[in-house]
């Protein structure tokens, strides 16, 4: 099956359709807004009628009629004033809400999705579609989408006034303006939607620079890479820099916007004036068309400048609804078999076939069963696929065919919470997030206390070692545990894999950076936790190698027993 693999600029038809399920929640309060929006827009367009109004009355020598027509005025103004304010804040207040929405889905999906998923992303855009995106979003629902909004109704219910006004003025005006401007708009939307989406992906390529460079930075200083990395960096800003131009190249097209607005109020004057000569329009109706021709016009180009924002909205909605969708899609069945997984079992491996994409195979037609408390221990040379093997037995990738079972149950159907929770992978690299140690051995299901963390240093033979750090176990790690030495983080993550007690533990290569007394401590502790716990542990080291019962020879997959007898 082809990995799901997001694309830098993808589907933006029927964007709002596939944010539904977002908006579905909020649509009495959507629906709330429509009709203040509706509301204000009527006051609006009730005011230039009513300027209108004044005109004929004065024009008639009618100054009751001006007076009362005045009073209304001032009421509509106060009144529309109050409404469209409100219309605007709701709109901000139900944008934010649905936002909120988004970015939980969005962190769930992706604090869901399969590993591989992940790796094959630069980190830099799967941050940049989490933040930058919705952030964008929220500028621009607290920013443009009001004025989109009112511009949008208002425009709608002015032409409905000049309908009821003046049938063959409204035509005039819609003939001689509306065509030209659909082709302008039409023009700058064709050339808006891969300018904006070539931008998000440049934003993203940047961004996805500097994420991936700042954690290397000791690595980038001593290999000499830096220059090199600005060359990359150089790249990335060049390639923003021409999406930037294409941007106000595609905006710059709305400006003959301007153009025709004269034209049209020009015609309208003299379109008005004519039909004045010929009895057929009032002088009050007559300003009403010039006025509402202008609002018109102005509301259109209030629209148009929007049309930019909301263009970028789009793509940056497409771009979040796909990770959504993809990390879905991901990960296909998850937690759809299995209602109960149980506590022990057997591992087996059938016709397992894995490869990673434009790659050699690493894993081809691999069947292996591993008893309930056994120790095996796989060995082989670098790039011979152990780590990988290691990740399917965690249910961490899926195989591309054949299955990995446990106790019975086909880890790819089973739910991966309690796949967590019974399969445990401990990796050579740990990465800790910031707090003391004992808060981070105790990042497990169940979240144990301070007496069951140092319960389980004691069952290790750590006690000692956590009492020689700085705090005791109340030491601080600082940042992705910068401060705790490669074979400290080691430790704390062994501890931490103690704790959650797992029925099967792998170690992939988690005590290299350990010295190799301790390790034989860890290790034989480990093992002999418990006579159904099933340990698989990945090595280099010889003396690792010589203490497992089973042993997996890389990439023959080769099985013997302790004494190098080849297993059936
Ligand atoms: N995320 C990945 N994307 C693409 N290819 C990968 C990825 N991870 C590993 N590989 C490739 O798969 C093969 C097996 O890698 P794996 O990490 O499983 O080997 P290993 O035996 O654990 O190596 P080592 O002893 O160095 O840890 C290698 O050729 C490697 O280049």
């Amino acid at each position: 099956m082809a990995e799901a693999r997001l694309s830098g600029l993808p589907e933006q038809r029927r964007v709002l359709r596939r944010a539904w399920p977002f908006l579905r929640r909020r649509r009495l309060a959507l629906a709330g807004v429509i009709v203040l929006e509706l509301v204000g827009a009527g006051l609006a367009v009730a005011v230039t009628a009513t300027i209108g109004r004044i005109v004929g009355a004065a024009g008639n020598g009618d100054r009751d009629g001006v007076l009362g027509w005045s009073l209304a005025l001032a009421v509509m103004v106060v009144v529309g004033g109050v409404v469209t304010w409100q219309a605007r804040y709701r709109i901000v207040e139900v944008g934010e809400l649905v936002l909120a929405g988004v970015r939980e889905r969005a962190t769930e999906a992706v604090a869901r999705a399969p590993l591989r998923f992940l790796e094959a992303h630069r980190r830099g855009d799967l941050l940049r579609r989490l933040t930058g995106e919705i952030n964008g979003l929220g500028a621009f629902v607290g920013g443009t989408l009001p004025d989109l909004v009112t511009a949008t109704t208002v425009l709608a219910v002015t032409v409905l006034m000049l309908v009821v006004l003046s049938w063959p003025l409204t035509i005039l005006l819609l003939v001689g303006f509306v065509p030209v401007a659909v082709v302008i708009v039409g023009r700058f939307k064709r050339a808006a939607g891969p300018a904006y989406g070539e931008l998000s992906e440049a934003e993203a390529a940047v961004a996805a620079s500097f994420a991936e460079s700042l954690p290397a930075q000791e690595q980038l200083r001593v290999s000499g890479g830096v220059a090199r990395w600005l060359g990359w960096f150089a790249r990335a800003n060049d390639r923003l820099l021409a999406a930037e131009r294409n941007r106000v190249r595609a905006e710059l097209r709305l400006n003959l916007l301007a153009l025709l607005q004269a034209a049209a109020v020009g015609g309208i004057v003299v379109a008005g004036a004519a039909l004045i000569d010929a009895g057929l329009l009032s002088v009050g109706v007559a300003v009403v068309f010039v006025l509402a021709s202008r609002d018109i016009v102005n509301r259109f180009e209030d629209l148009a400048a929007s049309i930019g924002d909301a263009r970028e909205a789009q793509v940056r909605l497409a771009r979040v609804l796909e990770l959504i969708q993809l990390c879905g899609d991901a990960n296909p069945s998850p937690g759809t078999g299995a209602t109960e997984f149980p506590g022990s079992g057997a591992l087996t491996l059938a016709g397992v076939d894995f490869g990673y994409p434009a790659g050699p195979p690493v894993l081809a037609n691999l069947s292996l069963t591993v008893a309930p408390g056994d120790h095996l221990v796989i060995a082989g040379e670098t790039g011979s696929g152990k780590s990988t093997l290691g990740k399917l037995v965690a249910g961490l990738y899926r195989p591309a065919s054949g299955t990995v079972n446990y106790a019975g149950v086909d880890l790819a159907a089973a739910d991966p919470v309690q796949v967590r929770e019974r399969i445990v992978l401990v990796p050579q690299e740990v990465v800790l997030v910031e707090g003391s140690v004992a808060e981070n051995m105790a990042m497990v299901p169940g979240r144990p206390g301070r007496l069951a963390v140092e319960a389980a240093l004691d069952r290790l033979g750590l006690t000692a070692w956590a009492a020689s750090l700085p705090d005791g176990l109340d030491t601080g790690v600082g940042r992705h545990g910068a401060r705790l030495s490669a074979g400290e983080r080691q430790l704390v993550a062994i501890a931490r894999a103690a704790l959650a007690d797992p029925a099967v533990l792998i170690l992939d290569e988690a005590t290299a950076d350990v010295d190799p007394v301790t390790a034989a401590r860890i290790e034989q502790t480990l093992a002999a936790a418990s006579d159904q716990r099933t340990l698989i542990v990945i090595a280099h080291r010889a003396d690792t190698i010589a203490r497992g019962r089973l042993l997996l020879r890389m990439p023959e997959a080769r099985l013997s027993d302790g004494a190098g007898r080849p297993m059936p």
